[in-house]
C-alpha cells in the first residue's frame, strides 16, 4: 500500500513538473547567491575592521553585497512563487481528474463508498498535495544543494570546521527518518479519524429524522462528539511529535554551530586561522543547518499527503461503469428516434449474477411503456442501463430514426425523472436552468406549463425566484416531483424516463402527475417504472419483469 501511495503522489507531482523544476532550479541559484552574500559580508567586515576600508572612500564592496542580497531575495521569492504555482496546478489538475472519475464511475459505482469519506478525500485529501508540492519538494532539493555547497566551500577554507559540519550534518536526516517512521503511523491514524468523523457526521445529519423518531438523536450526537475528540487527540499526538522533532533539531544544530564557533575562536586566538576565514565559516555554519530545519518543518506535509492518498486510492480503484456514449459504433444520425429497441440485454452488478437476462422489447415514439415487477426484479437496473450509468453485459440498446438509421447514443436526448428528485439549494429558476442554462423566462414558463407546475409557481409570492431550500426542503413531495418533471423537459427530450412517478404521493398530486404524462408522450418515447394503475392504465404497453433472476418477460397490451 505504501509503495502504491508513493507512486500515486509521484503521479500527482509529475503534473506540475515543469514549474516545479523552475522552483527547484531557482532554489539552487538562491543557494549559490547565499554563499556569495556571506563571503562578501565577511570580506566587507574584515576590510572595515582590519584593513582600514572606508565606505565613504569606496562604496563598491558594500553596494556589491547589497546587490547580491537583493538578488538572492528576488530569486528566492520567485522560487517560492513557482513552488506555489506548481502546487496549485498539480492540485487543480488532480482534482479535475478526480471529478472526471466521479462521472465515469457514476451513481451506481459510487454506491459502495460512504459519502462523507468520499467528500473528505476529494476536498481535504486533494488539498493536502498543495503544501507537499509547494514546500516539501523545493525544500528537499534545497536540503541537498545548500549543505553540499557550503561543505565544499568550508572544506576549502578550514579543515576542522569541515570535519565538524560533515559529521554533525548527516545525523539530522538519520534522526528525522527515525522520527518520521513513527510519525507516519500517527498521521495515518489522524486521517482515518478525520474520514470517520466526516462519514459519521454526514450520516447523522442525513438520518436525523429517523434518529429522532427512534429516540437515538442524543446517542448519535455523543458518537460524533467522541469521534471529534478522537480526531483532536490524534491531531495533538501529531503536533507533539512535530514540536519535539523541531526542538531536538534546534538543539543539535545549535550545538554543532557552537562547536564550530568554539573551535574557530580558539584557533583564531592562536593565530591558526585569519579573521575573514573564521567569520565566513561562522556565517555559513547556521545556513548549513537551516535547510535541514526547513525540510523537517515541511516533512509533515509529505506524511499528510501520503496519508490522504489512501482514501483517494480507494476511490481511484472504483471501476468506471458509465457507458461512454462517444464510442457508439453506429452512424451518427442526429434525428428524432422513432423507436427504442432493447436487444437481448443482460446486465448485473460487479461480479454478481445477471439482474437483467436477455431483455428484448421495442418502445415506439408517441407511446408510453410501463415497466412493472416485484421489488428487486430489476426495474431500476433496466432504467440505469438505458440512462448509460451502467454497462450492459450482453446485447444492446439502439434508437432508430424514421428512415431506419441508428442514432448515435451520444445524440439521444433523454429526460429523467427519478423517484427521489434532487433539487439544489437555489431558486426554482436556478433548478430549472440546470438542464438548459440558455432558456429564457418565456421558454421556462411554457415548459413549466407542460409539466403542469406553472400555476403552482405563479401562486408563490416570489414565483420563479422562490428559494426551494437544500434538496427542496421548502416544498412538498408532489411539488418537487412536478418541478423535476419540468426540469427533465427543459432540453426537449425525445426519450422521457420515469422511476415510480406517482409513488409516495397523495391522490391529488398523483393524479396531477399522471395527467401530465399522457400528453408528454406525443412525439416522445416514454418509459415509466410504476406499479400504480394511474400510470399503467395510460400505458400503450406493459413490460412485466418477474421476481428473481429474469429469464423472460411478457409484453401485454394495456387496457386502453
Ligand atoms: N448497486 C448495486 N450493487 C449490487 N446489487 C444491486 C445494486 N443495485 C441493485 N442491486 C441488486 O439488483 C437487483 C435488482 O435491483 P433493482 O433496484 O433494479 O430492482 P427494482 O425492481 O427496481 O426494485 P424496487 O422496486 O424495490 O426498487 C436486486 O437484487 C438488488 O439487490
Amino acid at each position: 500500500m505504501s509503495g502504491g501511495r508513493v507512486s500515486g503522489i509521484s503521479e500527482v507531482t509529475r503534473k506540475a513538473s515543469p514549474t516545479l523544476a523552475i522552483a527547484v532550479a531557482l532554489a539552487a541559484v538562491a543557494a549559490v547567491l547565499l554563499v556569495l552574500q556571506m563571503g562578501l559580508l565577511a570580506q566587507l567586515v574584515d576590510d572595515l575592521a582590519f584593513k582600514g576600508l572606508s565606505i565613504n572612500a569606496d562604496a563598491r564592496p558594500f553596494v556589491g553585497f547589497l546587490c547580491v542580497a537583493l538578488m538572492r531575495g528576488c530569486v528566492q521569492w520567485v522560487s517560492d512563487m513557482a513552488g506555489e504555482v506548481a502546487g496549485q496546478r498539480a492540485v487543480t489538475l488532480f482534482r479535475q481528474e478526480m471529478i472526471r472519475h466521479v462521472f465515469r464511475v457514476g451513481p451506481v459505482g459510487l454506491q459502495g463508498m460512504e459519502t462523507g469519506r468520499l467528500a473528505t478525500s476529494l476536498t481535504d485529501g486533494v488539498a493536502a498535495f498543495q503544501p507537499y508540492i509547494a514546500q516539501y519538494i523545493p525544500r528537499a532539493a534545497a536540503m541537498v544543494v545548500l549543505p553540499l555547497l557550503i561543505l565544499a566551500v568550508v572544506a576549502g577554507l578550514d579543515g576542522w570546521s569541515f570535519l565538524i559540519l560533515a559529521v554533525t550534518g548527516p545525523l539530522i536526516p538519520v534522526f528525522m527518518a527515525l522520527v518520521g517512521y513513527s510519525a507516519q503511523s500517527l498521521m495515518d491514524r489522524q486521517w482515518t479519524r478525520l474520514l470517520l468523523l466526516g462519514a459519521s457526521f454526514l450520516d447523522a445529519v442525513q438520518g436525523l429524522t429517523t434518529l429522532r423518531l427512534f429516540g437515538r438523536a442524543q446517542e448519535s450526537v455523543k458518537m460524533v462528539q467522541s469521534m471529534a475528540e478522537a480526531h483532536r487527540l490524534a491531531t495533538m499526538r501529531v503536533m507533539r511529535v512535530a514540536f519535539l522533532t523541531s526542538a531536538v533539531l534546534e538543539f543539535f544544530s545549535s550545538l554543532a554551530v557552537a562547536l564550530v564557533a568554539i573551535v574557530l575562536g580558539s584557533r583564531l586566538l592562536s593565530g591558526h586561522v585569519d579573521f575573514y576565514t573564521a567569520f565566513f565559516v561562522l556565517l555559513l555554519a547556521p545556513e548549513y543547518f537551516a535547510p535541514l530545519r526547513n525540510f523537517s518543518a515541511s516533512y509533515h506535509a509529505r506524511q499528510n499527503a501520503l496519508s490522504a492518498m489512501d482514501g483517494l486510492m480507494a476511490f481511484m480503484r472504483l471501476p468506471e461503469l458509465c457507458v461512454d456514449r462517444g464510442k457508439n459504433p453506429h452512424q451518427a444520425t442526429t434525428g428524432a428516434p422513432e423507436k427504442l429497441i432493447f436487444n437481448d440485454v443482460s446486465a448485473g452488478y460487479g461480479q454478481g449474477p445477471n439482474v437483467l437476462c436477455g431483455i428484448s422489447f421495442t418502445a415506439h415514439r408517441g407511446t408510453i411503456t410501463a415497466v412493472t415487477g416485484a421489488s428487486g426484479s430489476g426495474k431500476t437496473t433496466l432504467l440505469r442501463v438505458l440512462l448509460g450509468v451502467m454497462p450492459v453485459r450482453a446485447g444492446g440498446i439502439v434508437a432508430v430514426d424514421s428512415t431506419g438509421n441508428h442514432i448515435a447514443a451520444q445524440n439521444w436526448r433523454i429526460g429523467w425523472v427519478p423517484q427521489s428528485p434532487c433539487l439544489l439549494n437555489g431558486t426554482i429558476r436556478d433548478n430549472l436552468h440546470l438542464a438548459n442554462p440558455d432558456i429564457d423566462d418565456a421558454g421556462l414558463r411554457s415548459v413549466a406549463a407542460l409539466a403542469g407546475v406553472l400555476s403552482f409557481i405563479d401562486a408563490l409570492p416570489d414565483g420563479l425566484d422562490t428559494v426551494v431550500g437544500d434538496r427542496g426542503t421548502a416544498l412538498s413531495g408532489g411539488e418537487i416531483r412536478r418541478l423535476a418533471l419540468a426540469r427533465a423537459l427543459m432540453n426537449a427530450p425525445d426519450i422521457l424516463v420515469f422511476d415510480e412517478p406517482t409513488a409516495d404521493l397523495d391522490a391529488t398530486n398523483a393524479t396531477m402527475i399522471a395527467a401530465a404524462i399522457k400528453p408528454l408522450a406525443a412525439g416522445r418515447i416514454v418509459i415509466a417504472v410504476s406499479h400504480r394503475p394511474d400510470i399503467i392504465n395510460q400505458a400503450d404497453q406493459v413490460l412485466h419483469l418477474p421476481k428473481g433472476v429474469i429469464q423472460s418477460h411478457e409484453i401485454q397490451r394495456a387496457v386502453a
